[in-house]
């Protein structure tokens, strides 16, 4: 594959990136002989975009792929950073209650990876993270999320506290999350729209931010150590949301 190009892989991303951001992709390669409406769903979708479509056998796709592919893989233009502006868009474009999940701070590619993953399979619209100090969207980050970096928006913004006022204006819960806080993650309601707030590894969320906030959320530990990793912390507040916007 040419130096520039990443793999968006499985089932879901490829779908995703095809109905969202089909420019982005160079090849899209199937699995000679693999039938299956979803399959089928992605190759009509990738002819009314005038993807091209390769038919490969599993061992090319199991050379060129790390990860579980599902029969479909796509070469794409590495996943950018979206900004402020594509975020206006964005939401003004968005059908359903917003679910989005904001990292204040987060400077671990690995966590950012593992956020985006867990945030594509809670069905999060978008990422949002301040430009200064966060973790860039590089090969770790993308490695990690398994697709995810390719499916689920991510958005810097200069000045975050701004772009909060602005989803609040919105009318767009803010829930920013802290181990001291009095309310649990299971006793908010987390069923409108809301952006969920997670702070940095080391101090949490910043003043400004916390600020922003319209309620503060914890989640009970029970044992010596004072907080989660902020990758897992994000897992157990986004599937509680998922969990209530279900009901
Ligand atoms: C490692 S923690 C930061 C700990 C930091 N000393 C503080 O005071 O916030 C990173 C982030 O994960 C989330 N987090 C970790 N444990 C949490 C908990 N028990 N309740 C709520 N959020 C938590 C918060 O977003 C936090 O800012």
């Amino acid at each position: 594959m040419s130096q520039n190009l990443d793999w968006a892989f499985g089932l879901h991303s490829v779908q995703t990136l095809l109905k969202r951001d089909a420019k982005r992709i160079r090849e899209l390669w199937v699995q000679q002989g693999r039938r299956d409406q979803r399959i089928e769903t992605i190759l009509e979708l990738a002819q009314s975009k005038f993807v091209k479509v390769k038919l490969v056998s599993r061992q090319e796709l199991d050379a060129e792929v790390e990860g579980v592919h599902q029969g479909v893989a796509a070469k794409v233009e590495p996943q950018r950073a979206q900004t402020e502006n594509w975020l206006e868009t964005y939401l003004d474009q968005l059908e359903d209650t917003p679910f989005i999940l904001v990292l204040d701070g987060v400077t671990d590619p690995h966590n950012l990876g593992a956020c985006l993953r867990t945030a594509d399979a809670a069905g999060v619209h978008a990422v949002i993270a301040p430009k200064d100090k966060s973790a860039p969207l590089n090969s770790t980050a993308v490695k990690v999320a398994c697709g995810a970096a390719e499916a689920v928006p991510y958005v810097q913004v200069t000045n975050l506290a701004r772009t909060l006022r602005s989803m609040q204006e919105r009318g767009i819960w803010m829930i920013g999350t802290a181990g001291e806080a009095e309310q649990t993650v299971y006793e908010a309601n987390l069923k409108g729209p809301m952006a969920l707030i997670m702070g940095a590894e080391g101090s949490g969320m910043r003043r400004l931010t916390r600020e922003c906030c319209d309620t503060l959320v914890s989640i009970p530990m029970a044992g010596e150590v004072s907080s989660l990793n902020v990758s897992v912390a994000t897992g157990v507040c986004l599937f509680e949301a998922v969990r209530q916007r279900q009901l």
